[in-house]
């Protein structure tokens, strides 16, 4: 394939993505609500998508655009003493529903990152999330996979293939930490 035709459908793709803009609008309320709530925002995801995870929730613990207060925000992700002990011990399946059942609060938003929608270790979490009352909301690909059926909000980029369905995903979550620094810096 060439990079040309490699752009195009990135093109394509990013031209469809803007027809999710309803549900952009109900995810940005959801984090935003949250925050000013004094909860935060949970993120993970395997792979790029780890990457992704912990990514964004530097965007708002650190900064995105606006100098503003640090917002709250963890990739579970991150700890690879806590990842390596909780798959070592308890089962790869594990390693996101143990952290979010010793760090999460009710209140607080997990999102799952993930492009099949089927990565059992993010669909452990979600259940661990109900029983906390933590909001569930999932980046997914088209399909939407089990994810979709399991969360609060579901935030379906579209593409079935997995590379494209991240670059989408990157462009979604900073979108949102765009809109809700803005949204949060004017009540402040
Ligand atoms: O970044 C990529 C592919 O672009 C890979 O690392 C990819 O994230 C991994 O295969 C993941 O395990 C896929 O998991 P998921 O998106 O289906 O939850
Ligand atoms: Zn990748």
């Amino acid at each position: 394939m060439s990079f040309e035709s490699y752009c195009q459908t990135v093109a394509r793709n990013f031209e469809a993505l803007g027809a999710l803009e309803g549900v952009m609008v109900q995810a940005a309320d959801i984090w935003v609500e949250a925050l000013k709530n004094g909860n935060k925002i949970i993120f993970c995801g395997n792979g790029g998508s780890a990457a992704d995870s912990q990514h964004l929730a530097a965007e708002l613990v650190g900064r995105y655009i606006l100098e503003r207060e640090s917002l709250p925000s963890i990739a579970l992700t991150v700890d690879s003493s806590a990842l390596t002990a909780i798959a070592n011990d308890y089962g790869y399946e594990q390693v996101f529903a143990r952290q979010l059942s010793g760090l999460g609060k009710a209140g607080d938003v997990f999102v799952g990152i993930t492009t099949s929608g089927n990565s059992g270790n993010i669909l452990a979490a979600v259940k661990v999330a109900r029983k906390m009352g933590i909001k569930v909301m999932g980046f997914t690909g088209k399909g939407g996979g089990q994810l979709a059926e399991e969360c609060d909000l579901c935030i379906k980029v579209p593409s079935d293939t997995t590379n494209h369905i991240q670059e989408m995903h990157i462009a979604v979550g900073h979108y949102l930490c765009g809109v809700t620094e803005t949204r949060l810096c004017s009540v402040r």
